[in-house]
């Protein structure tokens, strides 16, 4: 990522920051710092970014371009999208694409609902990619919806865990700094292009270990493994009632909360039509565990997954619900439960289609205290690992703990 004028070498003024944007996702860049109050504050508009995203991603070796590579069933660069936008001062996001991936570039923006994108083609290198950008944004176009701005920032698209922290340091650092010899023997590419061509003065700052960029086959792996860590820092557990304290779904959450100390498990009842579920959702908890003992087989799940689907919260990330339930095997025969519990094959079906994982977790409900508490210790872990696979393939199953 490199910050550069377009067409101009006068410093940064970079806008005003209205941080805190509703629904900004909270797990696309977690960065501890905020803009808000910053310099960036006190100065009007002024920030782009262009995307290079017009290669072909050779090293990779399949034959889709890495920057459309699917991570958990949604393309690399959306994520990259999604980082980049929730920073409000960037004004305009210009993405270089290929002629022939510009209609599947134009269905992402539309799927995922991002914003402030404009499209251009790229170039045979990612310099011409890069080149073709700043002129969109340096065109004087009567009808051109971007705005001139004085700092641009270059960031690969297939660099997706950019925080806004970094992305202010750069900015900053474009507006304040000039070229120091360090700079010169660390400089990228882009960087020494920049200092043998333009009169820009030029500043290496120190990026996030974060920021590295999807190259190999490999690093599809490890985004993937980073984006499920950062969405399951959160379960709640959602019981289908409010007053019981010795209800069974407090002491699962007890021995979720024990067995899962660096998750925050916290408990809801959907009852008040289900208000504070909803300012939940709304906070983006993708985990779920719902259980039912009071009220019939699905019905609470149900309840739940009808409040998921009219959230926009799964259009981003796989959500995942546990359907738990207890029987106590020595009053009743697993295979008579089972019987209904079956529907769940069919619930699971439908609810994907909507980005919802839904699983079905059966806990032996023992009178011995010692025997219940293994279940549950036992259903935890289950659930733990639900969360943590977000495995598609054993949707609609039944596990028993
Ligand atoms: N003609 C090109 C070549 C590359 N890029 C973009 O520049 C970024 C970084 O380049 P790199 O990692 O080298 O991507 P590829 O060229 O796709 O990969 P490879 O070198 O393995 O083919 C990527 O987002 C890539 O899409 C571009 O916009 N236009
Ligand atoms: O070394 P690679 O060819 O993988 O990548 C080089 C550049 O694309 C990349 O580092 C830029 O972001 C910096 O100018």
């Amino acid at each position: 990522m490199e910050a550069g004028p377009p067409g101009s070498s006068r410093p940064a003024e970079p806008g005003p920051c209205l941080s805190g944007q509703r629904g900004a996702d909270h797990t696309a860049s977690a960065s501890p710092q905020s803009v808000a109050g910053t310099e960036l504050g006190r100065h009007p508009q002024a920030v782009a970014a262009v995307l290079p995203a017009g290669g072909c991603g050779e090293r990779m070796g399949v034959p889709t371009p890495k920057q459309f590579c699917p991570i958990l069933e949604r393309p690399l660069i959306s994520y990259t999208l999604q980082a980049l936008e929730r920073v409000c001062w960037i004004k305009d996001i210009v993405v270089a694409v290929t002629g022939e991936n510009m209609e599947v570039m134009k269905s992402i923006i539309q799927k995922y609902q991002h914003k402030r994108i404009s499209l251009v083609k790229a170039g045979v290198t990612r310099h011409r990619s890069i080149f073709n950008g700043l002129k969109a944004l340096a065109e004087d176009q009567i009808n051109s919806k971007l705005s001139k701005p004085e700092v641009v920032i270059i960031h690969d698209a297939v660099r997706p865990f950019v925080e806004e922290g970094v992305l202010l340091k750069v900015v900053t650092a474009a507006k304040e700094h000039g070229c120091s010899d360090y700079d010169l023997e660390f400089g990228t590419e882009c960087l020494q292009l920049a200092l043998k061509y333009c009169c820009t003065k030029a500043k290496l700052v120190e990026g996030s270990p974060d920021l590295w960029k999807v190259t190999y086959k490999r690093d599809l792996y490890a985004a993937e493994s980073i984006i499920k860590e950062r969405i399951s820092q959160e379960i709640c557990v959602v019981m289908d009632t409010e007053e019981d304290n010795k209800h069974v779904g407090h002491l699962l959450e007890e021995v979720l909360k024990s067995e899962l100390n660096h998750v925050k498990v916290t408990s809801e009842a959907l009852g008040h039509a289900g208000r504070h579920l909803l300012q939940i959702i709304l906070d983006q908890c993708y985990n779920f565990v719902c259980v039912n003992v009071t009220t019939s087989d699905f019905q609470e799940t149900q309840k739940l997954l009808s409040m998921l689907e009219e959230s926009n919260l799964c259009i981003l990330y796989p959500v995942v619900v546990v359907s738990v339930h207890f029987l106590d095997f020595k009053l009743v025969p697993p295979s008579q439960k089972m019987e209904n519990l079956m529907q769940i094959r069919e619930f699971a079906k439908e609810v994907k289609e909507r980005n919802i994982l839904l699983y079905g977790l059966l806990i032996c409900y023992s009178q011995d205290d010692q025997k219940l508490q293994e279940s549950l210790r036992q259903g935890a872990i289950i659930i733990a690992s639900l969360i943590k696979e977000r495995n598609c393939g054993l949707i609609g199953q039944l596990l028993i703990a």
